[in-house]
């Protein structure tokens, strides 16, 4: 198993147009840590992880993921989206293996099937994508997501669109594979509880700065109805609306 890589940023500003985004942010993430970052709606928080993904550069700043400045789309680091973007002509199988480049078609195709094994879907393989439930399919996107052996994964709100039964079953699943896999997380998420069970550690966003950087020494896994996750949760929301709303 590869371990994670630690993330640097350092005075990172990030405009769109004349309107500021991110703000001089500065923040380290030790490898293997769960980082979750929580804020207003427009406050940036896509933004910070988009630009940690390499899809967009800061205007100013500096980003450092392992050895490597971010200066593009890197093969270490991966980012789960709200939607699973699967291509609904490629089954599943094909769809976790897409992309994925280096190793031959057979030695692609088992690492993709031991992925679906994680993720609980073994026996989904051969299915069409349209076939498959809103939590299947983010489960695909999150083995397709794996299949470079990531050491740092950005999920930007990966299970918004889900009902929250099914919800709180993928938060187990996504921190099963983050021990199992061992890579640094950084999850973007509109949900507190969501944070509390997942994140070592909670940055609160307000407009484009860090408000709060808080640490959740919580032993795991975390039980939702216990009196420290309550007032934990609580205590963040009750931070999060004491922050001004985004410009
Ligand atoms: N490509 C873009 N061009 C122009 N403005 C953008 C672009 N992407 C984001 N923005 C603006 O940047 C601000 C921050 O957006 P961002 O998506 O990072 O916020 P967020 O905190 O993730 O919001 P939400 O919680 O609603 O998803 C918003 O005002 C948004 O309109």
């Amino acid at each position: 198993m590869k371990s994670g890589i630690a993330l640097r940023l350092r005075g990172v500003v990030k405009s769109y147009g004349e309107r500021p985004i991110l703000r001089s942010l500065s923040l380290d993430v030790p490898s293997g840590q769960f980082v979750a970052v929580v804020g207003r709606s427009g406050c940036g928080k896509s933004t910070l992880l988009r630009l940690i993904a390499g899809l967009t550069a800061p205007d100013e700043g500096a980003i450092v993921a392992g050895d490597h400045r971010v200066t593009g789309v890197q093969p270490d680091v991966r980012m789960i989206f709200q939607e699973a973007r699967l291509l609904p002509w490629n089954d599943v199988l094909a769809n976790v293996g897409f992309g994925t480049t280096g190793i031959d078609a057979r030695a692609r195709d088992a690492r993709a099937r031991t992925l679906l094994e994680h993720v609980g879907l073994a026996d989904r393989a051969a299915e069409w994508p349209g076939r498959l439930s809103g939590g299947q399919r983010q489960r695909v996107a999150l083995a397709r997501g794996l299949m470079s052996e990531p050491r740092l994964l950005l999920l930007d709100e990966p299970l918004g669109a889900l009902d929250a039964l099914t919800r709180i079953e993928m938060q187990q699943l996504i921190e099963r594979l983050w021990r199992e896999h061992g890579f640094t997380a950084v999850l973007v998420t509109h949900e507190v509880q969501e944070a509390v069970a997942l994140a070592d550690r909670v940055i609160i966003l307000e407009n484009g700065s860090i408000a709060a950087d808080v640490a959740i020494p919580m032993p795991r896994p975390r039980m939702r109805e216990d009196g420290a996750f309550v007032a934990t949760s609580a205590a963040l929301l009750g931070h999060i609306l004491q922050t001004r709303p985004a410009l």
